[in-house]
Parts: structure tokens; C-alpha cells; sequence
């Protein structure tokens, strides 16, 4: 029996993240196709990263269930790993090893990774090799993190803000390595909207919460009537963009 629909990357279905008080996810349901590249879009604090930590297995939902490729996250942890790679907003890595050592520990994780220039190449860190996590600048730092998402060749990946921080130039080159991930599958958090315009085949517009509308970028803009995808998430969810607020 033949059959054309793409299997599911990521099947995330009912979501709900509680603080006490606070509902952080409220509901989010996310379907990603193998292949894609994916884009989760929000303001600062609408839950993006809580959403894809409940998606990593790295928090615990308070309702909800998730699936990589068929493995439940939390009771398939050892498989997931093989197949999932995550790089964090906050790369809390080991200051004293090296960005060639942390390649080296990142590669023995999976069964077939990249070889450790190569890792060090597509982000241009040959020349840092040697130099301790500790005394890298934040933006080779983020660079690195990058890497280490991707050495393992994982099947799945999640990328959390990817360019944050970077210059324009370092942006376009981390951009470029992304648009060779043609197997891969990607999910892109990010508040940056031109980033995610390029990027993603499809994006989830998320807002206090929930997922206020889904689909190409074109499809968005078509929606909401407008040009741009900043106008598109202003009309669909009734709020500016980009707003003060002093984490940005
Ligand atoms: N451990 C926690 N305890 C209580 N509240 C939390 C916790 N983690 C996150 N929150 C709250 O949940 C909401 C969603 O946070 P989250 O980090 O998922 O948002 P985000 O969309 O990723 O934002 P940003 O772009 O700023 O990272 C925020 O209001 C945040 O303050």
C-alpha cells in the first residue's frame, strides 16, 4: 500500500505548561513534517522556549503529549538522543574545555557524527579550536552552540534563537548553514522576522501562549492581508511586534 503523506518529525499535541499561577503554554499543538524547516515565532515570553523544552523531554509538560519520530521524549531518552539535537538559548557548557574538546565530547554522543573540523568549520571556529568555552565572545560562543547542535547529524533539530547577538555578517553565514540542511529537520525559535521569512517553510505565530495562526509565510501574510510577516502577527493577534522591555 503506497502512501505519500511525509511521517511526522514532531507530532506535539495539547500542550499546557502551568507555573502556579502562571500558564506559560496554554494549549499548543505542533505538527512538523520530516524535512521542513519550521519556525516558532513570539514575542518575548509568549512561551516558545517552554513550548520546545516540552518538546525536547528537557521540561516536563503539565498536559500534553509529545513524539520525535515516533519516541516518546521522556520514556525514550537514551533513542532520542540519537536522533535530536538542541542548541539552548542559554548554553550552560563547561568553561574550561575547549571549543575542540566540547566538539569531541558532542560528537561521542551519536553514532555517525560529523568530523570535528568540519563541526568547527561550518561555523567558522577553526581558529578558536584551542581556546576555552570561558574565553570565547558571546557571539562565538553562540556559534559554537550551533555547532554542537548539528555535529551529531541529528535527524531532528531545535534551534533556540539562533542568531541572536550576531553580527549581520555571522548571521548570513549561520543562515547559509542552515539552508544546507536539505534532510534535516528543523525548528527555528525566534523573535527575528526576517530570519524566519527566509528560513522556514511553514511558522507557528505564538502569542500568550497559543498558537494565533500557522502556515508559509505567504499563506500568513495572505491571511492577515499585508505585506510583511511583522504586519501579519500585528493584525492576527492585535499587538505590536517589537515592544520595550528590557530583556531584549
Ligand atoms: N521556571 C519558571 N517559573 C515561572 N515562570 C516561568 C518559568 N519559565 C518561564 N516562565 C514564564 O513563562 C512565560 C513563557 O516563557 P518562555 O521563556 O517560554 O517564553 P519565550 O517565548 O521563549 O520568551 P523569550 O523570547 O523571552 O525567551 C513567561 O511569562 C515566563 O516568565
Amino acid at each position: 500500500m503506497a502512501t505519500t503523506t511525509p511521517p511526522l518529525a514532531i507530532d506535539a499535541r495539547h500542550l499546557v505548561k502551568r507555573y502556579k499561577s502562571k500558564t506559560a503554554v496554554d494549549g499548543i499543538s505542533l505538527q512538523v513534517r520530516v524535512g521542513e524547516t519550521f519556525g516558532v515565532l513570539g514575542r518575548n515570553g509568549a512561551g516558545k522556549t517552554t513550548t520546545m523544552e516540552m518538546v525536547a523531554g528537557l521540561r516536563r509538560p503539565t498536559k500534553g503529549s509529545v513524539r520525535i519520530l515516533g519516541l516518546d521524549p521522556f520514556t525514550d531518552r537514551a533513542e532520542v538522543r540519537q536522533v535530536l539535537g538542541v542548541q539552548l538559548q542559554q548554553a550552560n557548557l563547561h568553561d574550561a574545555l575547549t571549543a575542540r574538546e566540547l566538539v569531541n565530547l558532542y560528537r561521542s554522543f551519536y553514532p555517525d557524527p560529523l568530523d570535528t573540523d568540519r563541526a568547527l568549520a561550518m561555523v567558522e571556529l577553526q581558529e578558536k579550536a584551542k581556546t576555552r568555552f570561558g574565553n570565547l565572545s558571546g557571539g562565538q560562543m553562540q556559534r559554537l552552540s550551533i555547532a554542537l547542535a548539528l555535529v551529531g547529524r541529528p535527524r531532528v533539530v531545535i534551534l533556540d534563537e539562533l542568531t541572536t547577538g550576531l553580527d549581520p555578517k555571522a548571521r548570513r553565514r549561520v543562515w547559509a548553514t542552515i539552508e544546507s540542511l536539505r534532510e534535516q529537520t528543523v525548528v527555528l525559535v525566534s523573535h527575528a522576522m526576517d530570519e524566519v521569512e527566509r528560513l522556514c517553510d511553514r511558522v507557528a505565530l505564538i502569542d500568550a501562549g497559543r498558537i494565533i495562526a500557522q502556515g508559509t509565510p505567504d499563506d500568513l501574510k495572505a491571511q492577515a492581508r499585508v505585506a510583511t510577516l511583522e504586519d501579519a502577527f500585528f493584525q492576527l493577534s492585535g499587538k505590536e511586534f517589537h515592544h520595550d522591555h528590557e530583556d531584549d
